[in-house]
């Protein structure tokens, strides 16, 4: 007997977390396809571009003069608009396996923070680049809904979303974002803040891409191993010879301490501002934290101290925000009160 197998048709509509630093796309039925850097590489010699994503990503700091490698979200806004475009299609495409036979409903998610221009900006770059309807949803509240918290219950929901470029903070109760603040502090932050530190104190000179390592390996809000180091390599600005120099992990969390105490000072600020009910829920329940940044090491401990309240990291919190953009997906009908531009494009 032969069998036939006949392939389910699909919806190719997808969810985009248009991230700082990077960019996720969930397709609806089959999950997160993509998670790649929010990188685009230029050969400005023929204005044209070369690699988008992980290949691009790999260029930083290390282009020669004619090719640059442009973050075009940087700061949690949109930096460059056409390179911010072009990174919209490459994705698009990419998640469609480059047909272009299906036009598909596109959600993005954007920082809370960006303005009317910036959030017509990113609906026009998806319809040309394929989309048929597109919509928007704020960065906190497709966390909450990607960490699993019921953000249409009268009950208060709190979520610290850290990303590359902001740290979104939001109380959310009945679908809709009751308080928030959005600050230009995140992982970004506290890179920089790092590379000013060995400066400062060593007279060396690291990339973005070395700090981001030292972050990861050592970095902490409290650290429990002060002692841990790590061997980094970096340009010697007196002799301005390549140079190894090892730092303790309780330097770096001396060089963490303003854009971690930056974060802190939102979610007090955002806390103060909530009413009393929404607080007591919180009170409750805690504060949920997702974005990569939230995996500091020691930062939901030190938040715990600071707010006096439980704090519980999401499970994969560099996945919540898509994850959330999926679920809008899936139910678009019901959620579109929670979608910042219910009215479609065409
Ligand atoms: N284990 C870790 N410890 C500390 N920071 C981490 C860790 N893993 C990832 N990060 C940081 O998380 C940040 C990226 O997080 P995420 O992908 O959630 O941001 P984004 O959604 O692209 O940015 P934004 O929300 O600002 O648009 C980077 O700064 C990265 O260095």
């Amino acid at each position: 007997m032969v069998f036939k197998f006949i392939s389910a048709p699909f919806s190719r509509d997808m969810g985009i977390d248009l991230g700082t630093a990077n960019t996720l796309v969930y397709i609806k039925g089959k999950g997160i396809l993509i998670r790649e850097p929010s990188v685009v590489a230029l050969d400005s010699s023929e204005d044209s571009v070369l690699a988008v994503g992980e290949e691009a990503k790999k260029m930083i700091g290390r282009t020669p003069g004619n090719i640059i490698a442009v973050r075009p979200m940087k700061d949690g806004v949109i930096a460059d608009f056409d390179i911010t475009e072009t990174m919209i299609r490459h994705f698009i495409e990419k998640a469609h396996k480059r047909t272009r036979l299906v036009r598909p409903r596109v959600i993005i998610c954007v920082p809370s923070g960006v303005t009317e221009v910036e959030k017509r900006a990113v609906l026009d770059a998806a319809r040309s680049a394929g989309a048929r309807e597109a919509y928007l949803i704020e960065e906190p509240m497709a966390a909450a809904i990607g960490a699993g918290l019921p953000v249409h219950e009268p009950t208060g929901n709190m979520v610290v979303d850290i990303g590359g470029g902001t740290t979104e903070v939001a109380i959310i109760s009945l679908g809709g974002i009751v308080t928030s603040r959005s600050i230009r502090i995140g992982g970004d932050e506290m890179d920089e803040a790092i590379i000013q530190y060995i400066k400062r104190k060593y007279n060396l000179m690291i990339g973005e891409r070395t700090s981001e390592e030292i972050k990861i390996d050592i970095g902490s809000a409290v650290t429990d191993e002060p002692e841990k180091t790590k061997e980094i390599r970096g340009r010697d600005l007196v002799s301005g010879l390549p140079k190894t120099i090892e730092v303790t992990a309780e330097e770096i969390r001396e060089a963490l301490e303003e854009p971690v105490t930056q974060i802190m000072d939102a979610v007090k600020y955002t806390l103060e501002k909530t009413p009393p009910e929404l607080s007591a829920d919180v009170m409750d329940k805690g504060i949920v934290l997702t974005g990569g940044g939230s995996l500091l090491q020691g930062l939901d401990r030190l938040l715990m101290e600071e707010t006096q309240m439980p704090v519980h990291l999401a499970e994969e919190p560099l996945d919540c925000v898509v994850k959330g953009t999926g679920v809008a997906l899936e139910e678009l009908e019901s959620l579109k009160r929670v979608l910042i531009t219910p009215k479609k494009i065409s």
